[in-house]
């Protein structure tokens, strides 16, 4: 759990965090959104230590972060950045393996943990594990951030902007990759995003700054729903809420009874992606089928149901 209780960072007359109390569960994703110069950054390194606080506290499973060296701290968090952050002149075995390594592992420990970590983000080791980060594309050197992050299993890991620069398809895979290990992990994540759609996708809760500032902290369902101020409102934006809404659940979720012909749809499909599917095929309802077996149907009455303000 990251307990943060009060905490002000203040650069010479400018205050970047001002007073944020927020409360990280474990094993859930909390995505810090907000305009730019809101001091999402500046909070996020103040997790770990790379910015000293000006006043307040930062726990970590109840320990004061203060009350740890720097180093020990971030050999136990895992922090990833825009750009990922790679050693130019070092392999990529090598830079998934550096924290395994100041910790101390032994060379078979630290080799099978990279190519694990390869295997995982979809990196053929015996392709990679040689290769100069210059060798890779954007989006794989951006996996390997992730990969090195995740090297020596931290319960912990703060992302800065990680996918920003990707392009929209490898961002999607990217975000589902780590949907997926945060799942298996049960890692603590708190990521900085500008995109709102990337906090719903990712975030178990949202956390909105605005002028250092936190506004609201809350599930994304009701960030959209009841928005604490008009900030959080335009950030959200109106003209999408309905939909955002429908991203949140699967049709799994909300099976209906009935009948409907054409072809079905899968029941992990998210409500919005069906919506999208009865449009385009002209249809009003589709059957629905889970593991290949009919389980009922979907509608765009049920659905229009669903959409509107809870
Ligand atoms: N080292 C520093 N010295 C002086 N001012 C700083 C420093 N770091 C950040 N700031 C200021 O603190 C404020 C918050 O910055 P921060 O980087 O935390 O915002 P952000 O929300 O992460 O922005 P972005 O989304 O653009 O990265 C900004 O006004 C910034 O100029």
């Amino acid at each position: 759990m990251i307990e943060i209780e009060n905490i002000v960072k203040t650069f010479r007359d400018a205050t970047a965090v001002d007073h944020v109390t927020l409360t990280i569960e474990p094993h859930t994703i909390c995505a810090l959104v907000g305009t730019s110069g809101s001091g999402k950054t500046t909070l996020l390194r103040m997790i770990n230590r790379l910015v000293q606080p000006t006043s307040g506290s930062i726990r970590v499973d109840g320990q004061d972060v203060m009350s740890v060296p720097a180093y020990a701290l971030r050999r136990k968090m895992g922090y990833v950045i825009q750009g990922h952050g790679l050693f130019p002149h070092w392999t990529i075995a090598q830079n998934v393996g550096t924290v395994p390594g100041l910790l101390g592992w032994d060379r078979a420990k630290i080799d099978r943990r990279v190519d694990e970590l390869l295997d995982l983000f979809q990196l053929d080791p015996a392709t990679y594990r040689d290769r100069m980060p210059a060798q890779l594309s954007g989006g794989q050197r951006q996996r390997v951030g992730v990969a090195r992050a995740l090297a020596a299993e931290p319960n912990i890991l703060l992302m800065d902007e990680p996918f920003g620069a990707l392009d929209p398809v490898t961002r999607g895979r990217a975000q589902e990759e780590l949907r997926a290990i945060q799942a298996r992990f049960g890692t603590t994540i708190v990521l900085v995003t500008h995109d709102m759609d990337e906090a719903i996708l990712l975030g178990h809760r949202i956390a909105v700054m605005d002028k250092g500032r936190l506004l609201q902290c809350a599930p994304p369902a009701e960030i959209i729903a009841r928005p604490a101020t008009d900030f959080v409102r335009e950030l959200v934006g109106t003209t999408d809420r309905a939909f955002r809404l429908l991203s949140l659940s699967t049709i799994g979720d909300h099976i209906e009874q009935g009948e409907a012909s054409g072809d079905p749809l899968d029941a992990n499909m998210t409500l919005r992606g069906a919506y999208s599917e009865l449009l385009w095929s002209g249809r009003k309802a589709a059957p629905v089928v889970r593991d290949g077996v009919r389980v009922g149907i979907v509608s765009l009455d049920g659905l229009g149901q669903l959409a509107a303000h809870p």
